[in-house]
């Protein structure tokens, strides 16, 4: 019976701290949530989806323990069955029966127990905000706004909430009562609708409302088409012939920030559910900012005055939070002129701050106009490129670099499979793949990031990876050493085949106009754009600081 049993995500790691747990709950972001499986259990005070007879508020542990003890008994009368039979035990062993045995009626009973108490421990154990699994209920749900609808406080009942939709009567009842399988919404009458806690959180977090939308309306549809994207272009570089071309009718017009770029409104619910996913934790600045966590340390850099670029760097946040921790040193932010455009000025309200930070307009599909930094800093920039477009961003900054100039990248590093805890390993490869779908793109592994700096110019020396505790993403590091560079044409000209894009279509020129064309998308989808219109008060605004 060895590979049949409760995942160990819902083993806590380590006790929970009041405080921290706290600051972790009200945090309305999904990657905050999604870390606390990392680092906690959710004790006694967690909620249950609300069922016919109990509510969130009575006796929330009690449910969970019922429910485990549900699952003990149903567990152990199955296996005495079975081994009373002699039955084979259910393995994920190669060699293990796909089916189960058929088995009596009483037994089989018990074989459902668990599948259901196991479900709903299950939710119980993710809580409310991550009951949103199913696609096509809870997209069609967010999309007409049913839980807005439903009162908090009392019931509607189906003919009511019709009256309030544009969906006939069946097509609402079966939507509604498949998100119910998932803890969304409950039916405590036949025909009447009331809210559970999941449902809930759909109708007030805008974050998540964003989110479903985002994943429901545009991740969704991109995702069904990879594969034909995939069997037409294999090489999976182009920007325009990613999996969202396919399902939208761009291919080979232009990439999904210019289709964005064209519809405000879906450019900000990208721009708030990417917020949402990437700025919470796991994510935050700090574990860049803070030696203290595990951060990089510029402290030399700030002895001698230096200069640190933050390359596509949004409106400043990263430099804001490192000029109020080191005094001396100098930054510029370069993004695109629109995003430039729209930062807030004065980036900080201190002076001492402010004036250390220089705004600059910049396409990093250019040659780099900010000469002898000491730090050219990416953070969730690499990511977003095949490698074709990546090699081309970094070979970019070659003209200006000065011996020893530092590159940093800060994005996740994939480690080998099953070395992250399958929490995190989840969210990682679903990110990576997500860039797949979206962008041609992908999340990259050490190997992958030094192959990278290597295409681009034998002058980077690849320092390594590192990843402060309890953060997602590492810092990339490698300095330039020119002395290094040897028959720089022979190799520019070598791997030319496998770095610069292939195509006309694949031209970073290309790109470049419909990024620009899209400023105002890409910038909607930077953390603290998207985290300044959250009703969250852990946005991360400027005037927030
Ligand atoms: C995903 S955001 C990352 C922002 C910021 N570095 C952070 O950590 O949140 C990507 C940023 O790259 C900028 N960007 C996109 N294309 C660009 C280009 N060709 N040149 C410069 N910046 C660009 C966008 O405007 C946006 O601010």
């Amino acid at each position: 019976m060895s590979k049949f049993r409760l995942s160990s995500l819902f083993h806590s790691s380590s006790p929970s701290n009041g405080d921290a747990e706290a600051k972790k709950l009200n945090r309305r972001s999904f990657s905050a949530l999604s870390a606390s499986f990392r680092q906690k259990d959710y004790g006694e005070t967690n909620g249950t989806p609300a069922t016919k007879s109990e509510t969130v508020s009575e006796q929330p542990a009690s449910r969970m323990i019922a429910l485990a003890e549900k699952i003990t008994k149903a567990t152990e009368k199955l296996e005495a069955y079975m081994k009373s039979k002699n039955l084979p035990m259910p393995s994920y062993d190669v060699d293990a029966p796909a089916d189960f045995p058929a088995l009596p009626d009483h037994v089989q009973l018990s074989r459902q127990e668990i599948i259901h108490a196991t479900k709903e421990l299950s939710l119980l154990a993710h809580g409310p905000r991550e009951a949103f699994l199913d696609v096509l209920a809870l997209t069609a749900i967010n999309h007409y706004g049913l839980a807005k609808l439903v009162p908090v406080d009392s019931t509607i009942t189906l003919a009511e909430l019709e009256a309030k939709t544009s969906l006939d009567p069946i097509n609402l009842a079966r939507l509604l009562r498949m998100a119910m399988t998932n803890g969304i919404f409950r039916e405590p009458s036949p025909g009447v609708i009331a809210h559970t806690a999941a449902s809930r959180v759909l109708a007030e977090d805008e974050n998540m409302q964003a989110w479903i939308g985002f994943n429901g309306e545009d991740i969704f549809p991109a995702s069904a088409h990879v594969l034909q994207a995939l069997e037409a272009h294999p090489e999976a570089t182009s920007l325009t012939r990613a999996g969202f071309q396919f399902a939208f009718g761009t291919v080979d017009k232009e990439p999904m920030f210019a289709t964005f770029g064209k519809d405000p409104d879906r450019a900000r619910r990208m721009g708030r559910a990417m917020a949402s996913l990437t700025g919470g934790e796991g994510y935050e600045p700090s574990y860049f900012v803070d030696v203290a966590k595990g951060g990089y340390d510029l402290s030399d850099i700030d002895a001698a005055g230096g200069t640190f670029v933050d390359v596509g760097g949004s409106h400043g946040f990263m430099c804001v939070d490192l000029a109020t921790r080191y005094r001396n040193m100098k930054f510029v932010v370069q993004d695109l002129q629109k995003t430039v455009d729209s930062a807030p000025k004065p980036l900080s309200a201190d002076p001492q701050v402010a004036d250390r930070i220089t705004l600059l307009a910049h396409d990093f599909f250019t040659e780099q106009p900010t000469k002898g930094a000491d730090v050219y800093f990416f953070r969730w920039i690499i990511h977003n490129y095949s490698t074709p477009y990546a090699v081309r961003i970094l070979r970019n900054l070659v003209p200006a670099l000065k011996p020893g100039a530092r590159i940093l990248i800060n994005d996740h590093c994939l480690r080998e499979p099953g070395c992250e805890n399958p929490w995190d390993e989840r969210v990682m490869r679903r990110m990576d793949v997500v860039m797949l779908t979206l962008l041609n793109a992908q999340e990259r592994t050490e190997a992958e990031f030094r192959a990278l700096f290597a295409a681009a110019s034998d002058g980077f020396v690849f320092k390594g990876v590192t990843r402060a505790e309890g953060c997602r993403m590492s810092v990339v590091e490698a300095v330039w050493q020119p002395d290094q560079v040897v028959a720089t044409e022979t190799k520019t000209a070598e791997e030319g085949a496998a770095a610069a894009p292939a195509t006309e279509a694949e031209a970073p020129a290309d790109k470049t106009t419909a990024v620009e064309d899209a400023a105002t998308a890409a910038a909607a989808a930077t953390p603290e754009n998207g985290a300044a219109a959250a009703p969250s008060g852990e946005a991360k605004t400027e005037e927030a600081k």
